[in-house]
């Protein structure tokens, strides 16, 4: 586990960045004893001076020593490795099924790249997905047990996205589904959209994927390899 500064954090010091989370200091300076930390670490005092003291080098607390303690506050990036924790734990408890539907690249029609820049579209994306997606869709061709499991799909919450209209002609409402993208080789893209558009050429067989990257980059995919979608309910 490292951190974007590159020094390892542990385990260990995680639970110290927890007791202090629980102390308040997500919200400000909370002070500290390492005395009283020790104790509550089962650990001895030098121990909880070093965990404190490698949370300062990771960016995850800013401390303020003084002469009876210490001030300390978590970091932003403090605050993001307790979530990645918190994440896991609702993943555990929340018994929220991780609907896995495997499939194949594949190319379609070139016209995903058409419907996702248009401004009516892109709009909606920033605004209720909170990014520009690449300009396509990455096209996943279903294999047969995933097509029939691909409805309970529509049983998740998902972002809806609005029929529009521009002088011309009116384009057709869609629903997108959060989902992370895993390739044969085990390695993730985490935050994808699976869209589902009202109107469309393809049938059930095909999965439509937008990301903010170029999927075929960032996981160096082609036509023909396989991966796993993970449709969340979010
Ligand atoms: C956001 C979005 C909106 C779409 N709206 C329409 C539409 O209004 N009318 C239509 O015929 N197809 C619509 N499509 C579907 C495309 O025509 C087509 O089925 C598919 O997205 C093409 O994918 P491909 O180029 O990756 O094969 C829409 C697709 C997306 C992604
Ligand atoms: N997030 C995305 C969206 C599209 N793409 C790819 O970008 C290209 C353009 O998308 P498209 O939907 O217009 O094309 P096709 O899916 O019809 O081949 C295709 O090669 C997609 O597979 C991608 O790699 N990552
Ligand atoms: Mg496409």
């Amino acid at each position: 586990m490292a951190s974007t500064t590159g020094v390892a954090v542990d385990y260990d010091e995680l639970a110290v960045l927890k007791f202090l989370a629980l102390d308040g200091a997500l919200r400000g300076e909370v002070k500290v004893s390492c005395t009283n930390l020790a104790d509550r670490l089962d650990a001895s005092t030098q121990t909880a001076s070093r965990r404190l003291q490698a949370l300062e080098e990771a960016g995850y607390v800013e401390r303020d020593l003084v002469s009876d303690g210490q001030w300390v506050a978590v970091t932003e990036d403090g605050e993001r490795a307790l979530k990645r924790q918190y994440e896991d734990y609702r993943r555990i408890f929340e018994d929220r099924q991780d609907l896995a539907l495997r499939g194949t690249v594949t190319s379609g029609m070139g016209e995903g790249r058409h419907y996702i820049s248009l401004s009516g579209y892109t709009e909606q994306f920033e605004e209720r997905l909170g990014y520009t997606p690449f300009p396509g869709t990455l096209n996943v061709e279903l294999g047969d047990q995933s097509r029939r499991e691909r409805s309970a799909m529509e049983t998740l919450d998902g972002v809806p996205i609005d029929e529009w209209e521009d002088e011309e002609r009116t384009y057709g409402s869609a629903t997108c589904y959060s989902a992370r993208v895993e390739t044969g080789d085990g390695e993730t893209y985490d935050t994808v959209h699976v869209i589902v558009p009202d109107r469309t050429h393809h049938d059930e067989t095909q999965l439509e994927l937008i990301a903010p990257d170029k999927l075929r980059e960032a996981l160096d995919l082609a036509d023909g390899d396989e991966v796993t979608v993970h449709v969340e309910d979010r």
